[in-house]
């Protein structure tokens, strides 16, 4: 059986949607910041260990937005050795993903991010940052949406994001 015959308009790089996909974990430590979507979460007792500032949801949003134009993950533009990127703020890499992305031709139409944290709880953030996110990607905050799991106590020392993304070609 051959490959198969798949004609030229459906090349990938003419797909008019494309679906992306990112995770990111950080182990949690008292004594550390908690930002999550760029929020910072108010009377959280543990916080992310990280290179960055370690919010744990841009991280998979930046890497949903590369996945899905194969364009690699965060590591590979801001790498956890470099000591220019030591405590930055995750904002400025979601901001590289979106611009490799839209110069590219597309953007992103809209994100489903899941975060699964045991505590705090978080469902009276969800708001903003839904907010947060979808302004950092020229978003409808209708775009966004953000669900809050726990791990039933089998992780609590740890912050886990899963996020899905689709991308829409500009030029239709
Ligand atoms: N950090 C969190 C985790 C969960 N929630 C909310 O709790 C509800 C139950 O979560 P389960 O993992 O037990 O299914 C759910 O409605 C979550 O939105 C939260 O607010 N903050
Ligand atoms: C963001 C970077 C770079 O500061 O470091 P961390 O904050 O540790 O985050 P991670 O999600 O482990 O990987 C990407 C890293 O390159």
């Amino acid at each position: 059986m051959g490959a198969a015959p798949y004609p030229e308009r459906m090349s990938s790089a003419a797909l008019p949607f494309r679906i992306g996909y990112g995770e990111d974990a950080h182990r949690l430590a008292a004594g550390r910041p908690l930002v999550l979507g760029g929020v910072p979460i108010p009377h959280a007792e543990l916080g992310a260990v990280a290179h960055s500032d370690g919010d744990a949801a841009l991280h998979a949003v930046a890497d949903a937005l590369l996945s899905g134009l194969a364009l690699g993950d965060i590591g590979q533009y801001f790498p956890d050795t470099a000591a220019e990127w030591q405590g930055m703020d995750s904002r400025r890499i979601l901001a590289k993903a979106l611009e490799l992305v839209t110069g590219r031709g597309y953007r992103p139409l809209n994100v489903a991010l899941v975060v699964t944290l045991d505590r705090p709880k978080l469902g009276a953030l969800r708001a903003d940052i839904a907010a947060s996110v979808a302004e950092l990607l020229g978003l409808a905050v209708t775009e966004v949406g953000v669900s809050f799991k726990t791990s039933e106590g089998l992780a609590p020392e740890h912050v886990q994001t899963r996020v899905t993304v689709l991308l829409g070609r500009m030029d239709v």
